[in-house]
């Protein structure tokens, strides 16, 4: 089973992530991520430094996402590893139909044709959605902080999100991450035994 953590820059992903590593240890799982994969993860995360061009960076992120699957992710699915993913393809529906406005006529066209056939779709997402401000604060702490890091970018990237979520109600489990990051790990560790039985 492939269970994928979702939600803008700020909204908890990655603490949530880590505690879920002693909560469902239990499972077994593999704990994995995008950008990240094997060999092109470096790479990705220099070019999002750099602000490349938003045709590159998209290309990029669909590479890392193909060895991440080739690698990572399919390996351990064949073996019936349960595989919890930080970030997936619904973070480049979010992101780059946002960074690529402008860049290319139809980006989710684009996006849709590039996943098409080989990606494998999430059995699971948790989509953390947190009210932009709350997220912006948060980020102001970060000593460096990334250009998709912006209020008005964020709140695209989570209409994008939500606009998923409705469209895939079956998919995706929604939770409040304007809580505290306990309260928030007790939900999804119940929603992910759920989903596992
Ligand atoms: N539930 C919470 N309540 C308050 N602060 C939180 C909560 N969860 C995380 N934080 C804090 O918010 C900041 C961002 O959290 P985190 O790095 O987990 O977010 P993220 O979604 O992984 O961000 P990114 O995708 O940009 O890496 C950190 O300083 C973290 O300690
Ligand atoms: C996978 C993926 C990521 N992004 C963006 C989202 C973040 O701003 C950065 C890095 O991710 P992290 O969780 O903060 O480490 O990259 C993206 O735009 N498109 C993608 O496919």
């Amino acid at each position: 089973m492939l269970i994928t953590l979702e939600g803008i820059d700020g909204s908890g992903k990655s603490t949530l992530y880590e505690g879920l590593k002693n909560r469902l240890a239990d499972l077994n799982p593999l704990f994995t991520r995008e950008p990240g994969s094997p060999y092109l993860g470096d790479a990705v995360r220099r070019a999002i430094a750099a602000d490349s061009d938003p045709m590159v960076e998209a290309a990029l992120f669909v590479a890392d996402h193909a060895v991440h699957l080739a690698d990572v992710v399919r390996p351990a699915l064949t073996k019936g590893r349960l595989v919890i993913s930080d970030r997936y393809s619904d973070s480049r529906f979010a992101y780059q139909e946002v960074s690529l406005a402008g860049a290319h006529p139809d980006p989710h066209g684009w996006l849709e044709a590039v996943h098409a056939g080989w990606s494998i779709r999430p059995d699971l997402t948790i989509l953390l959605v947190l009210p932009i401000p709350v997220a912006m604060s948060r980020l102001a702490g970060r000593s460096e902080q990334e250009h998709f890091e912006r209020q008005e970018f964020l709140e695209h990237v989570q209409k994008n999100y939500l606009a998923r979520a409705v469209h895939d109600p079956g998919r995706f489990v929604l939770v409040d991450a304007d809580r505290d990051a306990e309260t928030i790990l007790d939900f999804v560790e119940k929603s992910i035994r759920a989903a596992v039985q």
